[in-house]
């Protein structure tokens, strides 16, 4: 089997790494997506923020597009939302220096999840 990016980029560690950055640095910076995180307390964020990111590098949390609209019930999610934090992730790990293709890899991972994730 091939190796997933999430173990190609040291597992739980960087992954953590690449959370605290992609959520503190550009997430929370973000005035158009940020007002959708004040309302979940802190716990629930870097939980957010991990599982999020474990999807996208194909680590072992992985979810289903039902468990997806669930999870995102109520706050219908705009297309430019969903996006700008696709953005973030893109420039999270390129911080990193992660390279193009695994970075494509990543968002074209995240995009098979976006019609279960906004208009809920
Ligand atoms: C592929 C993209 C996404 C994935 C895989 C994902 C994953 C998840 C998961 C697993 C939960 C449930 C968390 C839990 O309670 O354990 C959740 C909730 C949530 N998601 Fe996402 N999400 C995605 C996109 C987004 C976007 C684009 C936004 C907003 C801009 C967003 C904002 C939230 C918020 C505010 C919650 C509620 C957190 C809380 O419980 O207080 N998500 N998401």
């Amino acid at each position: 089997m091939e190796q997933t990016l999430y173990d190609k980029l040291g597992g739980e560690e960087t992954i953590s790494k690449v959370v605290e950055y992609f959520y503190h640095e550009l997430v929370l910076k973000d005035e158009t997506v940020n007002v959708f995180f004040e309302r979940s307390d802190m716990e629930n964020q870097i939980r957010h923020q991990e599982k999020f990111i474990s999807f996208a590098l194909g680590g072992p949390k992985q979810y289903s597009g039902k468990s997806m609209a669930k999870a995102h019930e109520g706050m219908n999610l705009q297309p430019e939302h969903f996006d700008a934090i696709v953005k973030h992730l893109h420039d999270a790990l390129a911080h990193f220096e992660v390279s193009e293709p695994d970075i494509d890899q990543a968002l074209f991972k995240v995009a098979t999840l976006k019609d279960d994730i906004i208009y809920k």
